[in-house]
C-alpha cells in the first residue's frame, strides 16, 4: 500500500524524529543488530551457500545408508522392524519431503539382505556416511576459523565418531518423539491443543538435538547460553523453512515438467541444500554470539569505521577506563596480561634507562606482556589531565589474531615499526 505523504498531519510528533541521529548510529553497535550483521557478513565470506551445496550432494549419497543404521538401532533396540519402519518414514519426511518414499522402498529392500547386516556390511554402510561428517566437520573448522589436524587417521577416526554423533541424535529424536507420543496419548487433548503441542515440542526437540550437536562437534568451546539461543533460532528457521519451501513449490509448477523423471531428486537436493543452508547460518551465528566482543574490537586493529565517535564510545562505555594526569596504568615489572588502546589523551612510557616515548590517540601499548607472558617492560604514566583507555583482555586479543589474519599482520607491522623506531634511537 502506497504511503500518502500528504495526508500524514503529525509527522512532526513522530517520537523517531525526536531522537537524536547520533542515536541511531549508535545502534550500531547494539548488540543484536550487529549480531545480526555480523553474521550475515560471516555467512557471505565463507562462502555458506557453496558449503551448503557440498554437504546437500555428500548428504544425497549418505542417506540411503544412514537410514539403515538407524532402521538397524531402531528395530534391534526400540521397537517391532515393522513400528521402525513407520518411524524411520516420519524421519526421512522431514529430511527429504518429495524423496522419502523411494528411499523407504530402498530401505525395505536393502534389509532384507542378510550381508548388509554383517560385520563388513556395517561397515560399509559407516564408510559411505563418513564424507558427510568430514564435510561438516571442515565447515565447523571454516566457521570456527581453526585449522584441522593434518592426520588422516586422525581425521577419519573423527569421521566415524561423527557418523556415530549424528546416528545417535537421530535415535534420541526418535525416541523423543515416541515419548511425546505416549504423552499426548495420555492426556487426549483437543485437535488444536495437539497442533500447538506438535508446533512447540518439534522446536523444543529440534533445539535440544542441534544444541548437543554442537556441544560435541563444534571446534571451539561455547557457552552454554549461546548455543542454546544459536540452536533455537536455527530450529525456528528450519520449522519455518517448510511452508515456506512449500510456497516456493507452489509457484514453480514449472519444475516438473523441466526435470520430468528426476523431479523428486531436484526437491530433495533442493530441501537438503536450504536445510544445511539454514544449519550454517545458525552456526555462523552460534560463532558470531561467542566472538562479539572479538569483533566489536577489530575496528580498533584496522581502520576505524566511518561513524568513528559512535564505535569509540561504545567501546569506551564497554571496556573504557578514564585515568587521570600523573596516574599510572601500569608500572614497570608487574604482571599483567592486559592490552590498552588510547581513545583520548596521551600516555607517557618511561623505560628503566630512563628512555621515555610518549604515545597518543589510536596507539597501543601493553602488547608485550601479553605475548611474551613476562612482566611489563615500562612505567605507563597518563601526562594529559585525562586519558580515555579501552582495556583489552589477553582472551580476546588471543582470539582476534587466530580468527582475523588481517589484524595479525598489522599488529606485527606495528611491532616492526616499534623496533625500527627504537634502533634509530638506540
Ligand atoms: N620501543 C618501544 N616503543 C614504544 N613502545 C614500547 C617500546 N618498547 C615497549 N613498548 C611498550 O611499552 C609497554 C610496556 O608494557 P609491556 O611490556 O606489556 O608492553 C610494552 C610495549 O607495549
Amino acid at each position: 500500500m502506497a504511503i500518502k505523504l500528504n495526508q500524514v498531519k503529525d509527522i512532526g510528533n513522530h517520537p523517531a524524529l525526536a531522537m537524536p541521529l547520533n542515536a541511531y548510529a549508535r545502534r550500531r553497535y547494539r548488540t543484536p543488530f550487529f549480531i545480526f550483521r555480523e553474521t550475515l557478513s560471516a555467512f557471505q565470506l565463507h562462502n555458506g551457500f557453496s558449503i551448503s551445496a557440498s554437504l546437500s550432494f555428500y548428504a544425497m549419497f549418505a542417506l540411503i545408508p544412514m537410514a539403515l543404521l538407524i532402521f538397524f538401532m531402531l528395530s534391534h533396540l526400540v521397537v517391532s522392524s515393522n513400528y521402525a519402519i513407520v518411524k524411520l518414514a516420519i524421519l526421512t519426511s522431514n529430511l527429504v519431503p518429495k524423496f522419502s518414499h523411494r528411499i523407504m522402498i530402498e530401505v525395505y529392500n536393502v534389509s532384507k539382505h542378510q550381508a548388509v547386516w554383517g560385520a563388513f556390511g556395517m561397515f560399509a554402510l559407516f564408510w559411505i556416511v563418513t564424507p558427510l561428517a568430514g564435510a561438516l566437520r571442515s565447515a565447523f573448522h571454516t566457521i570456527a576459523a581453526m585449522v584441522e589436524e593434518p592426520s588422516f587417521i586422525k581425521r577419519k577416526i573423527k569421521d566415524v565418531i561423527g557418523v556415530l554423533g549424528i546416528l545417535l541424535l537421530f535415535f534420541i529424536f526418535t525416541l523423543m518423539g515416541l515419548g511425546l507420543e505416549k504423552v499426548i496419548d495420555f492426556f487426549n487433548p483437543s485437535a488444536t491443543h495437539t497442533k500447538l503441542i506438535d508446533n512447540v515440542s518439534s522446536i523444543v526437540i529440534c533445539t535440544v538435538l542441534i544444541a548437543i550437536f554442537y556441544r560435541i562437534f563444534f571446534p571451539a568451546r561455547i557457552s552454554l547460553k549461546n548455543i542454546l539461543i544459536g540452536s533455537a533460532i536455527t530450529g525456528i528457521m528450519w520449522i519455518a523453512m517448510r511452508p515456506a519451501f512449500g510456497l516456493f513449490l507452489s509457484l514453480n509448477q514449472s519444475y516438473d515438467t523441466v526435470f520430468g523423471g528426476m523431479k523428486n531428486m531436484f526437491i530433495s537436493i533442493g530441501w537438503l541444500y536450504y536445510t544445511f543452508a539454514v544449519f550454517l547460518l545458525g552456526t555462523e551465528l552460534i560463532s558470531t554470539l561467542h566472538k562479539k566482543d572479538v569483533l566489536l574490537l577489530r575496528g580498533l586493529f584496522g581502520e576505524l569505521p566511518k561513524d568513528k565517535e559512535h564505535y569509540l564510545q561504545e567501546l569506551m562505555n564497554r571496556y573504557g577506563k578514564i585515568y587521570q594526569r600523573d596516574e599510572y596504568v601500569f608500572r614497570q615489572g608487574e604482571h599483567g596480561l592486559d592490552l590498552y588502546y588510547i581513545v583520548m589523551g596521551k600516555v607517557q612510557l618511561i623505560f628503566p634507562g630512563g628512555t621515555i616515548r610518549e604515545i597518543g590517540p589510536g596507539d597501543y601499548f601493553g602488547e608485550m606482556a601479553l605475548l611474551t607472558d613476562s612482566p611489563r617492560v615500562a612505567d605507563a604514566k597518563v601526562i594529559t589531565d585525562h586519558a580515555d583507555v579501552v582495556i583489552i583482555s589477553a582472551d580476546n586479543i588471543e582470539t582476534l589474531l587466530m580468527g582475523e589474519p588481517k589484524v595479525a599482520m598489522r599488529f606485527l607491522k606495528h611491532m616492526a615499526r616499534r623496533l625500527q623506531h627504537s634502533n634509530h634511537t638506540l
